[in-house]
């Protein structure tokens, strides 16, 4: 098994603290009665923090404020303020805001920091257009803000909404909840940032007529993830894997998300949007960019978001927009006592949106020119498990015969792992290879550890002010550049619409995918 010394290096722009709010901080959730901000939780490790999440929906912000409350990350006399048009008193507010917490034990220290929670949490019902209801947040928003001891005051406004109303609440917010100085104002949002490149470049100019960049933070939650913030240092903290990175030593590469759930309940929402959309075009290729960026010059410097902006953005412009022959698409059908995704009632009875799509993309610099990088994402198949999986070329020929590729396995979720797949002699008198694993499985290695969720990760990083974890404006566009042509070949602007391949309920996804990844070289373990 891998060992990591204990002795370890630190980064320093994760130490750097940029404009950190501290003292006087208001967070005011939109969206916050719950309906829109839902999080499926299937596994309930996956919010580690929490004492115990149930396997149903909850809400994403409440859960990570409330994890980062627990473990006292928050500034000292920070509110929650809750927004949305739901008219309900504080007390279902609180009820809504905590009822994902169980505490079958009535562990009194769970319970006091609900209570506590609870107590730092209240809750205006309003519109979204409507400036007066902004007015009477805002006059709420000083009340809290009249019983500060100085004259600061910090606002962080996180919109749990819909994109259809991103705009006027970011222009509503602007207008009628904005503190003009004395204080920092800060708007979290999240995807989906437009549906195409032009709807993103529009939506991106309306919300900059209001926020600046730098008071803008964009969340992509992958990013928030530990082991996609692991790439950068499995990359450019260690010598042997950086000196291999690149075409001459890389044969494939493949970046996998699989559900093994279907889009139950959120049909109508998903038919609109598709895999592609949901999955690929941003987290998908988020890791993609991490995994294949220049290394920046420092990470130390105040403008480290920018530093890494560059690089991804630079390697994205080198990625041509996707060609029709290096996608496969698929819809999952009824399998294994499972409804096929025409079965919900919610989508349109035709739809041939996909629910599973792999495509290839190219870069075209000195470092990738030739590499596959293999995406692949499906709802509805046998496992649950995001991973990169990077596939190494054949050894020279010679001494050996029908030996393993070399695959370095990076498994963002569940269970997080990096595992070096090698080949190494059978014990014996005798001299043979057999594949194996130098592994380095999270929750063996680092017991004592607990890995952060996503989103706490991330809110605490806006906290902090620190964008390096956010998504540039610059960013956008040139991912909705690469994914564009596609999208609308498969929605039907230019001719006829594609029909994606079926596969069951359950299974690993259309059959046609392991021709589709053998095309790009993949080769299997023992199939060299
Ligand atoms: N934390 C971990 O998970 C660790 C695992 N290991 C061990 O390392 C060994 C190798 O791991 P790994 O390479 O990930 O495992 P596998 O050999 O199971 O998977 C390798 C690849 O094969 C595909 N595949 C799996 N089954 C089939 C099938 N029936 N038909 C076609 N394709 C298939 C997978 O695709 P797809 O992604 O689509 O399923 C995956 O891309 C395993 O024994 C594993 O237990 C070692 C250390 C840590
Ligand atoms: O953004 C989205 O991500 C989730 C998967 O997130 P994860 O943290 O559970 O991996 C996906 O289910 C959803 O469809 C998509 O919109």
């Amino acid at each position: 098994m891998a060992r990591a010394r204990s002795l370890s290096g630190t980064i320093p722009s994760m130490e750097t603290t940029h404009d950190e709010l501290k003292d006087n901080t208001i967070i005011i959730v939109l969206g916050a009665s719950g309906d829109l901000a839902k999080k499926k939780v299937r596994d309930p490790c996956e919010l580690s923090n929490l004492c115990s999440i149930p396997i149903d929906d909850a809400p994403q912000t409440l859960p990570a404020l409330f994890g980062l409350f627990r473990q006292g990350f928050l500034p000292r006399d920070v509110k929650i303020v809750g927004y949305a048009r739901t008219k309900m008193d504080r007390e279902e507010f609180h009820k809504r805001a905590t009822s994902y917490i169980k505490n079958p034990d009535n562990n009194p220290e769970i319970s006091t920091s609900i209570q506590q929670f609870k107590d730092l949490s209240t809750y205006i019902a309003g519109s979204y257009e409507d400036g007066a209801a902004f007015d009477e947040l805002n006059k709420h928003l000083e009340e809290i803000e009249s019983k500060y001891q100085s004259k600061e005051r910090n606002r962080i406004f996180y919109l749990a909404l819909p994109p259809s109303v991103f705009v006027p609440v970011a222009k509503n917010l602007k207008e009628h909840c904005y503190i003009p100085k004395g204080g920092v104002n800060r708007i979290i949002v999240e995807k989906p940032f437009g549906k195409d490149l032009d709807s993103a470049r529009e939506l991106l100019s309306s919300l900059k007529q209001y926020w600046t960049e730098d008071e803008t933070f964009r969340i992509d939650h992958y990013l928030g993830k530990e082991m996609v913030k692991n790439l950068l240092v499995l990359r450019f903290a260690n010598v042997a894997l950086g000196a291999a990175w690149d075409k001459n030593y890389i044969s494939n590469v493949q970046i996998t998300f699989k559900e093994p759930f279907g889009t139950e309940g959120r049909g109508g929402y998903f038919d609109e949007f598709g895999i592609i959309r949901d999955v690929l075009q941003n987290h998908l290729l988020q890791v993609l960019s991490i995994l294949t960026m220049e290394r920046p010059v420092s990470f130390s410097a105040e403008d480290i978001r920018d530093e890494k902006a560059i690089k991804i953005v630079k390697v994205l412009r080198c990625i041509p927009p996707i060609e029709r022959s290096d996608t496969l698409l698929g819809q999952y059908v009824a399998a294994n006592g499972k409804p096929g995704y025409l079965d919900d009632d919610t989508v349109p009875p035709q739809s041939v949106c996909p629910t599973y799509a792999a495509t290839t993309l190219w870069i075209h610099n000195p470092r990738w020119e030739g590499v596959p990088f293999i995406l692949k994402a499906g709802k509805a198949l046998n496992e649950a498990k995001v991973e990169v999986r990077i596939q190494f070329k054949d050894v020279t020929q010679g001494i050996f015969k029908d030996i393993a590729r070399n695959e370095l396995v990076i498994r963002i979720q569940p269970s997080e792992a990096v595992y070096l797949k090698l080949n190494a002699k059978t014990p014996g008198l005798y001299t043979r290879a057999i594949p194996t694993e130098m592994d380095l499985t999270y929750k063996r290695r680092f017991t004592e550890s607990k890995i952060p969720e996503a989103y706490e990760a991330l809110i605490l990083d806006a906290l902090k002010g620190d964008h390096s974890n956010f998504v540039r404006h610059d960013e956008l566009d040139v991912a909705w550049k690469i994914f564009t042509p596609i999208l609308h070949w498969i929605e039907g602007l230019n001719g006829q619409r594609p029909r994606p391949v079926a596969y069951p309920y359950g299974s690993r996804g259309p059959k046609e995918l392991e021709a589709f990844i053998t095309k790009y070289g993949y080769k299997r373990s023992g199939e060299a």
